[in-house]
């Protein structure tokens, strides 16, 4: 783990009203990490952190051994969250496009590159329809070909596919973790479902009353659970 490569939170805490969370750990670049635990314990408030949503109370956070920049948008990462922030009045080539210019106005060739990106989560021929045109797994590919488009190298999921049934849910997760792997991309998804922790991580996180550990390898994680992930999972161990 050690090396420029990577996102290092160090000694992080993050303060919502009686709520804090500290996070000392850090990840190599490419891994893929499920963040788990139960409800309240601080899972979104650790991506909402990284994303650069709040302002840490203490700590600094690296990526490749730089400090992160302070402002969201200049943070070298992508977002995917359930409602795959899709605006409904943009078409699907415009809601993807805005992933690589606010603006929208794309050259020829970044336009040529957010076709590509349709055309590679199997979209293309929805380049013109609007968001209410697609089901919830053609608007989860939307927001995978926005990612994609962006080759931003960190992605932050919160639960993208839990409103999706279970066969779709899984396509989804399998076609995510294509493109993430093939890209490089370092990955961090919230999920409640140990499932999909499994499916598509390699690490997970626990949090769990306001305290990230350290990514462990997940399956011998998910094998010997800590007695904070063992009464979490309850009897739906996998
Ligand atoms: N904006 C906020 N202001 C004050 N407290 C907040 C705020 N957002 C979250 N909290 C509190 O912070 C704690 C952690 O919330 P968080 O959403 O990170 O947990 P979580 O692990 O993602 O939970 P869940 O699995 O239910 O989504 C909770 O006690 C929550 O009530």
């Amino acid at each position: 783990m050690e090396g420029a490569d990577m996102l290092h939170l160090d000694r992080l805490c993050y303060q919502l009203n009686e709520f804090s969370l500290t996070a000392d750990l850090q990840i190599a670049a490419g891994d893929r990490v499920a963040v788990i635990g139960p409800s309240g314990g601080g899972k979104s408030t650790l991506l909402n952190g990284i994303a650069g949503f709040l302002v840490p109370r203490a700590g600094q956070m690296f990526w490749g051994g730089q400090p992160m920049p302070d402002h969201p948008g200049e943070r070298p990462l992508s977002i995917l969250f359930q409602d795959h922030n899709l605006f409904p009045h943009l078409t699907v080539l415009d809601n993807v496009a805005i992933g690589l210019r606010p603006d929208m106005r794309l050259s020829a060739a970044q336009k040529a590159q957010a076709v590509a990106a349709l055309d590679q989560v199997g979209l293309g021929d929805k380049a013109m329809a609007y968001p209410r045109d697609l089901s919830g797994g053609q608007q989860g590919r939307a927001g995978l070909a926005r990612v994609l488009l962006r080759q931003r190298p960190l992605l932050l999921l919160d639960e993208p596919f839990a409103a999706l049934g279970p066969a779709l849910k899984d396509e989804m997760l399998e076609i995510t973790r294509q493109i993430v792997q093939q890209a490089g991309i370092t990955a961090l998804m919230v999920t409640h479902d140990p499932q999909d922790a499994l499916s598509f991580a390699e690490y997970a996180i626990l949090v769990a009353e306001g305290q990230a550990q350290a990514p462990a390898p997940i399956g011998p994680l998910f094998d010997h659970p800590p007695p904070a992930l063992q009464s979490y999972l309850g009897r739906r161990a996998p």
